[in-house]
């Protein structure tokens, strides 16, 4: 659906060398802290922003060469993007039906009644979690074969966000052939959604995983300096000084509970996970 070759851009000290793929049926996570170069992932992936070398294929196209009929294919979300504020979601529905011919409007509006948008207040009136909502419900009502997210659910409440969540849920479930990829702050919303997760870091990407792997097979080894000097590190991936010896990650955390069952092991939630593989030592 979008394959990514050591894409590269440039701003100043900040360099994106990118590679990455989202196949067919999967919702793909983008995870990494703020200035990583997620946004920057984003709009290469969507041709808004040219590449000094590498190939970015979308839906088998430069996305750099699409036509009006292949954006109908993508349902898209940015940061910086969105409707006028001068306009209502009555408004909305006129412009959808004309950008996009497979345009849902009875379900773009039973969407906007279960999430209880205004049909005649102008954008500009409405909360931060009111338009997020909008952007995601506009990106699942035409059909789209592929989603391309950055930070839908930003700004939302715990509650709203499941709620978007949802949606995206239920655009997964009716065709087996559709995909996102989607980037979030808040990892809890991409281990419950995401097939398999990139994590990126200073414009690289340091890990790319199944979730269900991340979840069962990677986990914390808390050890003290004696069990950490005889312990096998060939599984361990990184580790960090601490008070009482040592945290070490693991993506074979069967191996260690066989095989040293006197140290402490945590399940690995993915923000420690991210956290480990970018402050730890390699
Ligand atoms: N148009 C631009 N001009 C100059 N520098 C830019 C531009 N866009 C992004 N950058 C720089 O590229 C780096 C990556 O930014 P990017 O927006 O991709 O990060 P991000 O991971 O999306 O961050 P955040 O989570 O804060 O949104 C940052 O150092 C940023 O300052």
């Amino acid at each position: 659906m979008l394959k990514m070759e050591h894409l590269r851009k440039t701003y100043g000290t900040f360099s994106l060398d990118c590679s990455l793929e989202i196949r067919p049926g999967c919702v793909t996570g983008l995870v990494g802290q703020n200035g990583s170069g997620k946004s920057t992932t984003f709009k290469a992936a969507l041709g808004l922003i040219s590449a000094e070398s590498g190939t970015v294929r979308v839906l088998g196209k430069n996305p750099r060469e699409f036509d009006v009929k292949d954006r109908q294919e993508l349902g898209v979300v940015l940061a910086d993007s969105g409707f006028s504020g001068y306009l209502t979601v009555k408004d909305i529905v006129q412009i959808l039906k004309h950008l996009y011919g497979k345009f849902d409007k009875a379900f773009f509006l039973e969407q906007v009644k279960r999430h209880k948008l205004p049909e005649n207040r102008k954008i500009k009136e409405f909360s931060t979690g009111m338009k997020a909502k909008l952007k995601v419900i506009t990106a699942v009502s035409h059909d789209a074969r592929l989603l391309i997210l950055d930070e839908p659910t930003a700004g939302l409440d715990v509650v709203a966000r499941d709620e978007v969540l949802e949606l995206l849920r239920e655009f997964m479930e009716k065709e087996e052939e559709r995909a996102i990829l989607i980037s979030s702050h808040i990892s809890s919303d991409l281990e419950t959604l995401c097939d398999d997760l990139y994590m990126i870091h200073e414009g690289r990407i340091i890990m790319h995983e199944d979730t269900d792997v991340l979840l069962s097979d990677y986990g914390l080894l808390k050890v003290s300096e004696k069990q950490y000097a005889d312990m096998e590190k060939q599984y361990i991936l990184r580790y960090k000084k601490e008070t009482f010896g040592y945290s070490c990650l693991t993506n074979q955390v069967q191996f260690y509970r066989e095989n040293y069952p006197g140290v402490a092991i945590e399940k690995g939630t993915v923000d420690e996970v991210i956290m480990m593989m970018i402050k730890g030592v390699a």
